[in-house]
């Protein structure tokens, strides 16, 4: 029987605005088993960022709570850490400073000098940076600053890695695969993952439930999916499997409104099609 590690109890969040009090989010409530990778999808500006932003401690909600591991969460942690949609590495510092200032900052107590660089030079090589860790963020590609912010999150080895659209801005290959290295990282550190997204492809791909919520202003969470799929998963099977399929039908009915699907089968091998070119490397 899987254990509750992340709680989200009863959330509620308005923002006040010039506008007058603008409500957010609505009794929220959901509870992430240890190692379950969950995926969040809503229409834009629904509140789903805001929510992370509460799981991470940035935010704190009006009403409910969010807990880890049964402790109330009131400021952030290194027990959770963030990839945002856009990779905020320090531009004045290389790839490697960049991710061993993290480190530092979380490690430094529990970790000599050369275990914490040895922990730096370990994660790059977990996303295949570790050949440009002395380059600075301006002399990387927007798909490699990403993959630092992703090993920088990793290497605080935190036990809830919390996503914001983390590949939103990448293009489709760089995406595939950095969404095939984010599972086997997961399958590998045991992380729970919450993760934002636009995708419903990505996040039937990757998740286990996919938490769909519903429209703003006062967004709850609409309609959970369950993915079960076993893992590892393979993208080119994946894609072709009944279970994905339906989970995508569902999550497409529920953003446009229970709208029925005009036609499935000839969407999905359209998009099989597009994404098998990279299954296939
Ligand atoms: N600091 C803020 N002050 C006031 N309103 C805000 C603030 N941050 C976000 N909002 C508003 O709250 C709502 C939810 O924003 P949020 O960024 O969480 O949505 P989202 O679902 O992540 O959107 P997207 O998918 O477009 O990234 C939006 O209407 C947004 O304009």
């Amino acid at each position: 029987m899987s254990t509750t590690h992340l709680s989200i109890e009863g959330v509620d969040l308005d923002f006040t605005t010039r506008d007058g009090v603008r409500p957010v989010l609505r009794g929220i409530d959901l509870k992430v088993a240890r190692g379950e990778f969950v995926a969040v999808i809503g229409h834009s500006g629904c509140g789903k960022s805001t929510l992370l932003n509460i799981v991470a401690g940035l935010i704190t909600p009006d009403r409910g709570a969010i807990l880890v591991d049964g402790k109330l969460v009131d400021e952030p942690g290194p027990d959770r850490a963030m990839v945002f949609q856009s990779h905020a590495l320090l531009p004045w510092l290389t790839v490697h400073e960049n991710v061993a200032l993290a480190v530092d900052q979380v490690h430094r107590k529990a970790m000599d000098q050369a275990a914490r660089t040895r922990l730096v030079d370990d994660h790059l090589a977990l996303v295949r940076m570790d050949h440009a860790a002395r380059r600075f963020p301006h002399e990387l590609s927007g798909g490699m600053r990403q993959r630092v912010g992703i090993a920088r999150a990793l290497a605080m080895r935190p036990a809830v890695l919390l996503m914001d659209e983390p590949f939103g801005a990448l293009d489709a290959l760089t995406r595939a695969r950095l969404q095939d290295e984010l599972m086997a990282i997961q399958a590998d550190l045991k992380m729970t993952v919450m993760m934002v997204t636009h995708d419903v492809d990505e996040a039937a791909l990757l998740a286990d439930r996919v938490v769909m919520m519903s429209e703003g202003p006062g967004a709850r969470i609409g309609q959970i999916v369950d993915i079960p799929l076993s893992r590892p998963r393979k993208r080119a099977r994946v894609l072709r499997d009944p279970v994905f399929i339906e989970a995508r039908v569902q999550m497409l009915s529920f953003l446009q409104g229970d709208e029925p699907e005009p036609d499935v089968d000839s969407d999905a091998d359209d998009m099989v099609a597009d994404l098998l070119p990279v299954a296939a490397e």
